[in-house]
């Protein structure tokens, strides 16, 4: 069994440094932004927490392959047997980083037969850190202080977290208009990146219904916080969401703060 505790700090440390590496290229106003093969901006920040980030694993865990998303692609063929890897978005949020609105996030996830079982989200501009893995609990990293953190019970106004960039849709005003109707009144908020999951994760959102494409590596690590922290990521069929699929991308999915249950009612406005 991997030794979740022990891992937990010194990749805490690394995606600081990863943070540090992007911050000083933000600060330098470097945003000289090239496109990958699908169109997707990519920075030098991308790039040096990516370089950064899969050294320090390679260092902490030689054993424990790394599936960075600038790793360039991994054939299905090669990764099908991990039973246990890492997983990385080194800088989540490129559009935002670009925009200047400090809404990016560095990500590390370990995946261990298909499930987030430990997660970093750094959020280099505020060095905010949400932590979390199976058996250790969640927290959330502020100012040298280090807080547990939970999801909030459910409460009016019913919080809905958006991104800032992707996925508005005639779906969304649907979904929001029948969690209106049962649960009363519903506030919006927008956010960019693995952000809107760490919201749920600490009790300030209730849901973020993400209705439209991201990649494993946008999802792993803040997973892995959410869950840790009493809450759930799961597709439109109310199933988690796994990892190492032959197919990169995630199925349209769901964070939920309160029991899967409890949200069962809105599968006729999410189901694809
Ligand atoms: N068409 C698409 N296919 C796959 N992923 C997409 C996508 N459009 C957006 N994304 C993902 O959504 C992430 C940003 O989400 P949000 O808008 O919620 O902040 C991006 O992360 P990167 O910034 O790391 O590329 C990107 O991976
Ligand atoms: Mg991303």
């Amino acid at each position: 069994m991997t030794d979740l505790h022990a891992l937990l700090e010194p990749v805490a440390r690394i995606a600081a440094d990863a943070a540090d590496a992007i911050l000083e290229i933000y600060d330098r106003g470097d945003v000289n932004v090239d496109r990958k093969d699908d169109d997707s901006p990519i920075t030098a920040a991308d790039r040096a927490a990516h370089e950064l980030i899969v050294a320090g694993l390679a260092d902490l865990t030689p054993d424990i392959p790394v599936f960075s998303e600038e790793s360039g692609g991994i054939d299905f063929a090669d990764r099908k047997d991990w039973r246990r890897f890492w997983l990385v978005d080194p800088l989540d949020g490129t559009k935002e980083f670009i925009k200047r609105n400090g809404e990016f996030t560095v990500n590390i996830a370990l995946v261990e037969d298909g499930r987030p079982v430990l997660g970093v989200v750094h959020v280099p501009v505020t060095g905010v850190a949400y932590l979390g893995g199976e058996g250790l609990g969640a927290f959330k990293q502020e100012n040298g202080e280090r807080v547990s953190i939970h999801c909030r019970a459910r409460h009016e106004p019913v919080i809905l977290v958006a991104s800032r960039s992707h996925g508005g849709s005639p779906r969304m005003d649907v979904l929001e208009a029948l969690i209106a109707q049962r649960l009363g009144t519903v506030d919006k908020t927008s956010m960019g990146s693995s952000l809107k999951l760490c919201l749920v994760a600490e009790g300030k959102a209730d849901l973020y219904p993400r209705l439209a494409p991201t990649s494993e590596w946008d999802t792993a690590a803040a997973h892995a916080v959410v869950n840790a922290a009493g809450g759930h990521v799961v597709n439109t069929d109310f199933e988690p969401l796994v990892y190492n699929k032959e197919d990169i991308l995630n199925p349209h999915f769901l964070v939920l703060g309160q029991p899967v249950d409890d949200w069962r009612f809105i599968h006729s406005a999410v189901a694809e």
